[in-house]
């Protein structure tokens, strides 16, 4: 199956099918996102996926601005995401939490904004908010009230689409049928052994695009159990890496590209920006989409747990 570079969304606009995640788990050494950004324009992408809650916002912005000075892009040839944490739920709040997050980037806009999660934190500037027993203090703002907010910053040309996170089918249909201006993309963890098969189908039905975030299902996580399975070391995964003369996490990034995802892998490593944009010279077959299919475990490495007693804690349902 042919795989397009970009994707139309209903606003018009074209997200980029490949972008480049930026999340780094706080142990990112100063300087590393910068380098990363810099890098994977320079190569060819198109499409960078932020959140304020990332903190290294700023890294990503001066690599934005020097790629633009050095004239290797203009603005209008990114495509640039970021999310509302859940500190900001508030619907006047999404707004400032935005403007934040454009003045860390040092852009006037960006052509995407997600609700982060569809869980909410006391409101304020700590992102994990806690009490004195050290638990998460949440707040219970009305999703659709958020989502008014998300709308106010279309309406104040501070992103061009909005989208969603983590929401399950329930919460993305309580969205929908609220919504004035309708989710353009949802951004789930996705990848051979996270199908996430009923959700992504929900979700493309209704014309929202899915981003697979966590694609390569975050290999060498810190927190990887014992005896999990490592999706880069799978037989089949290596078998076809090597049958076709490509990598194994090119394997599985293709494979979500044909089931009509847009992925965003993260690397800071030149050479694997370089290969994990290297996706469009190979194809799998129907059969071996279906060998990849058989690799589902439902195993999700981003459960989320300190908000799992959260009414709105998405992931009990698909
Ligand atoms: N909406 C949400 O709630 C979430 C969104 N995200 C977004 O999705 C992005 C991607 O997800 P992420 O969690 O980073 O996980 P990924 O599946 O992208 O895995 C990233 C890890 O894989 C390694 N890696 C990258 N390329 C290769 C390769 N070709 N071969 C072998 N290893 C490789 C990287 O190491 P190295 O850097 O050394 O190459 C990095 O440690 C995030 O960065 C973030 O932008 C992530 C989590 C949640
Ligand atoms: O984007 C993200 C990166 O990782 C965080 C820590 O678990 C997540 O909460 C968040 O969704």
């Amino acid at each position: 199956m042919p795989v397009s570079r970009e994707l139309q969304l209903p606003s018009g606009d074209k997200i980029p099918t490949v972008g480049l995640g930026t999340w780094t788990v706080w142990q990112g050494a100063e300087g590393e996102i910068y380098r990363a950004v810099k890098e994977a324009i320079k190569v060819g992408y198109r499409h960078i996926d932020c959140a304020w809650f990332y903190k290294n916002q700023g890294e990503v912005g001066q690599a934005i601005k020097e790629s633009i000075e050095e004239g290797t892009i203009k603005r209008e040839d990114l495509f640039v995401t970021t999310k509302v944490w859940n500190t900001a739920h508030r619907r006047d709040a999404v707004k400032e939490n935005l403007k934040q997050s454009l003045s860390q980037l040092g852009l006037s806009y960006v052509n995407l904004l997600l609700v982060h999660y569809p869980i909410s934190f006391k409101d304020g500037d700590d992102p994990y908010p806690k009490d004195n027993d050290g638990n998460i203090i949440f707040a219970y703002h009305d999703i659709v009230d958020t989502w008014k907010g998300m709308e106010d910053c279309i309406d104040a040309d501070l992103t061009r689409n909005i989208g969603l996170s983590n929401f399950n089918h329930l919460q993305v249909q309580r969205i929908i049928d609220a919504s004035r201006i309708r989710p353009s993309v949802i951004q789930l963890e996705v990848n051979p052994l996270l199908s996430n098969t009923q959700l992504v189908e929900y979700c493309q039905k209704r014309d929202i695009g899915v981003t697979a975030y966590a694609p390569l299902g975050f290999p060498n996580r810190s927190w990887k159990k014992k005896g999990e399975p490592d999706l880069l070391e799978e037989p089949v995964v290596k078998q076809l890496a090597s049958a076709k003369g490509k990598t194994p996490a090119q394997i599985v990034l293709r494979c979500l590209l044909q089931r009509g995802l847009i992925i965003i892998p993260k690397s800071s490593s030149p050479a694997r920006i370089k290969e994990n944009l290297e996706l469009f010279d190979t194809e799998l077959s129907e059969d071996e989409m279906k060998q990849m299919a058989a690799l589902d475990r439902n195993l999700r490495v981003y459960v989320d747990s300190i908000s799992a007693s959260h009414p709105e804690y998405p992931f009990n349902d698909f």
